[in-house]
């Protein structure tokens, strides 16, 4: 029976030239071991997708994303969960009863214009209103409280929600494309059972919603690492925000220039979440996956590849802690899903194939029908002293963690 601290162990960590990039982790295929003990549970059903294909700005994504993991063959290895929708009750332990009520509002009553009171619930540009806004935020909502509830149960102790990971939603209002934040609504229910929770944001952009909403307290440590440059969404995340009150010092910020490499943030960012787990001691971890900074992205932003984010959950996984993870951003759809699948088959410890299988969505992944995403080279703004200097003061603002 394979351990999971055996398929998650550092010496297993064996790079290869494997299809993926030049250093790429192979595990051992799971079939060489008797029977997997390790229970990954995936959160999906067909509304729940169906619902998310309908999000402005990512049509179509979540069909992808499940997809692909399906024509790899992965969901047999996972126990597929169905969640139920997240109830007015459940979203008001975050949200406000007027924002919820607002979004309810779209749904009953036809084509008035809601224009001016939408831009008080942040809906207009950025997050669009559409007629089923209401119902998706039940479906996601549901969907990471569903995955929470098989933490706490201790049903599983890794699950995964792609359809989840909406960062950077307010208690009164959307924004940044998220509508209801329901990694806020999953972290507050896990602190039900668990005393101290670690949230990791690999996302992007800044995991500002989550970081707010538990900015005064040391029960939830935060740590985002993100694009930080005048102008770029959302602004917030620079590397002195560490939180107030008692929560001074468990909100962890590391900010990044453009065209960072795997290289660089690999060992940046595991060297931070090492000092964080050694120091706080976390009970249960939660980790946003947002895709937005891989290579190819129409952000433009980060030269990073797959392999990058895949290397920090392992780290995460090694821990042997119960993990949720959780999509996000990640606007370039074919890439989004070569991430997700590679890491899905990695926290299952299967290795898949270079070949994109034949499946629904084939062609968007031409020309080469590859799952491998070749690195990016967009010049890189971020100096070693640069980063030098960020690690320090990170480790500095950690090392005040009781
Ligand atoms: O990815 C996000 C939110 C990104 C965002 C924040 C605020 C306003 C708009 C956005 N999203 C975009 O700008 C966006 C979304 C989809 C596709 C694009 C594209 F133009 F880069 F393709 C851009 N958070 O993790
Ligand atoms: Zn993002």
């Amino acid at each position: 029976i394979e351990k999971r601290s055996d398929r998650y162990s550092n010496s297993n960590f064996k790079t290869s030239t494997d299809c993926l990039s030049k250093s790429t982790l192979v595990v051992p295929d799971s079939r060489e071991t008797t029977a997997e003990k390790i229970t990954v549970c995936y959160i999906y059903n067909p509304d729940l997708v169906e619902r998310s294909d309908e999000l402005p700005k990512i049509p179509m994504r979540a069909s992808m994303v499940h997809s692909l993991i399906e024509a790899y063959g992965l969901l047999k290895h996972m126990q597929v969960i169905s969640p139920s929708e997240a109830t007015l009750e459940d979203m008001k332990q975050f949200h406000t009863e007027d924002y919820l009520h607002f979004l309810g509002k779209i749904a009953d009553e036809d084509d008035e214009n809601f224009d001016e009171e939408s831009h008080q619930y942040g809906l207009g540009y950025d997050c669009p209103v559409y007629k089923e806004v209401y119902k998706l935020a039940c479906l996601v909502s549901g969907a990471t409280l569903k995955a929470v509830d098989i933490l706490i149960s201790s049903e599983a102790r890794i699950v995964i929600n792609w359809f989840g990971g909406w960062h950077h939603a307010k208690r009164d209002s959307a924004a940044g494309l998220c509508y209801v934040n329901d990694i806020v609504l999953g972290i507050q229910r896990l602190r039900q059972r668990f005393d101290r929770v670690l949230y990791v944001d690999l996302d992007l952009h800044h995991g500002d919603g989550v970081e707010d909403a538990f900015c005064t307290t040391n029960k939830v440590l935060t740590v985002s690492v993100h694009k930080h440059s005048p102008g770029f969404f959302p602004g917030t995340g620079s590397v002195t925000d560490v939180g107030v009150g008692k929560g001074k010092y468990y909100c962890v910020n590391i900010p990044l220039h453009d065209g960072i490499k795997d290289e660089q943030f690999v060992p940046l960012v595991c060297r931070i979440l090492t000092h964080v787990k050694d120091r706080y001691k976390p009970e249960v971890v939660v980790c946003q996956c947002g895709a937005d900074g891989i290579a190819g992205d129409p952000m433009e932003s980060f030269n990073l590849t797959p392999v990058a984010l895949m290397k920090c959950i392992y780290l995460l996984l090694s821990w042997n802690l119960p993990i949720m993870l959780l999509g996000g951003g990640g606007y370039n759809h074919a890439n989004t899903a070569r991430c997700w699948t590679y890491i899905t088959g990695v926290v299952l410890g299967r290795k898949l194939a270079c070949e994109i299988p034949d499946h629904k969505f084939l062609m968007e992944y031409g020309p080469d029908y590859e799952l491998q995403i070749e690195v990016g080279n967009m010049k890189n703004h971020n100096s070693n002293e640069y980063l030098q200097r960020v690690y320090r003061q990170v480790t500095e603002n950690i090392s005040h963690i009781v």
